[in-house]
């Protein structure tokens, strides 16, 4: 496949002379020939996501390491002026934080999606690397999402737009998922499996938990609401995917979710891990799709 550079799906942006990233304090001047985006972030072949700054910044320090790119230089925030999302760059990967859930994250990604347009980056992917709560999984899987489900059980992700329901489908990249399962059993020692995953609003009644603030439903209610998912393919629940698949397929951009399950709900709500198992589960997305990068890179 011949590579290109995202269009997008904007037609004002053309119009546009500059563009100020505001979120993540990126000023592109004269953005139709930006050539300092370019030399700056031209070489950006993957766009890397995660809920927490600290989560990137190890992401960050575990491509260095193993994409053999550790120069011993502190690595950099370059949108910590920004105030809201953290923002590391090693070589051609970028290592992005984007808070809890589709709203914060939405904010990000039109930003980072253009960023990659003005700097003209070859078929630039998409990757978040997250946490989840698992829908009949052992804890610790990690699941690499075929479709996600929203909260009304579709397949799809609704916004509001101009005061209309603009509905879109809400389905990430058949190959790259494929192919980041393909590499993760050639040298995993856990289970990494494709499921489809339900993005929820919420962490507490969204997603179907008895320990929220409120709760209107009883117990069976919710395991009813569990099986039903699974029975859709459903194998986790976390607050992003249907933002992020439809988004980024609207616009032309490959993407993959790439999440560890640190709870199995069919045993329960609250998430009980010791630091040391956490960071032990969180490093399982970073070793399936840091060794999907490395092997990319090297054209494999
Ligand atoms: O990448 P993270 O771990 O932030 O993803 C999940 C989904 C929500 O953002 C958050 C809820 O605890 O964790
Ligand atoms: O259960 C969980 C765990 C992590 N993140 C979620 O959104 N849900």
């Amino acid at each position: 496949m011949p590579e290109s550079i995202p269009i997008l799906k904007n037609p004002h942006l053309d119009a546009m002379e500059n563009d100020y990233l505001y979120h993540i304090n990126i000023n592109v001047v004269n953005s139709r020939s930006a050539t300092d985006i370019e030399r700056r972030f031209g070489d950006v072949k993957f766009v890397c996501l995660g809920g927490t700054k600290n989560r990137m910044f190890a992401l960050a320090k575990y491509l260095r390491h193993i994409l053999q790119l550790d120069n011993g230089e502190e690595l950099v925030d370059i949108s910590e002026s920004g105030n809201r999302y953290a923002v590391y760059k090693v070589g051609p990967v970028l290592c992005c934080s984007h808070g809890v859930g589709m709203s914060t994250m939405s904010v990000l990604l039109h930003e980072l999606l253009k960023l990659v347009r003005y700097a003209k980056c070859q078929d630039p992917v998409f990757i978040r690397l997250g946490t989840s709560g698992g829908v009949g999984v052992t804890p610790g899987t990690v699941v690499i999402s075929k479709d996600g489900y929203n909260g009304y059980l579709r397949n799809e992700h609704e916004v509001a737009i101009l005061g209309k329901r603009v509905v879109r489908p809400a389905n990430f990249d058949e190959k790259l998922a494929n192919d980041l399962l393909r590499h993760a059993k050639s040298h995993c020692g856990y289970d990494v499996i494709m499921g489809n995953t339900m993005a929820a609003e919420c962490f507490y009644e969204g997603q179907g938990r008895l320990d929220g603030a409120s709760c209107d439903y009883s117990e069976a209610d919710k395991m009813a609401f569990l099986q039903q998912l699974y029975e859709k393919g459903v194998r986790n629940i976390e607050m992003e995917a249907t933002m992020f698949s439809s988004l980024t397929k609207h616009v032309g951009v490959r993407a993959a979710d790439v999440c560890v399950t640190l709870l199995n709900r069919l045993h329960g709500d609250q998430v009980n891990l010791t630091k040391e198992q956490k960071e032990d589960f969180e490093q399982r997305p970073f070793s399936v799709v840091g060794e999907y990068i490395k092997s990319s890179l090297c054209g494999n």
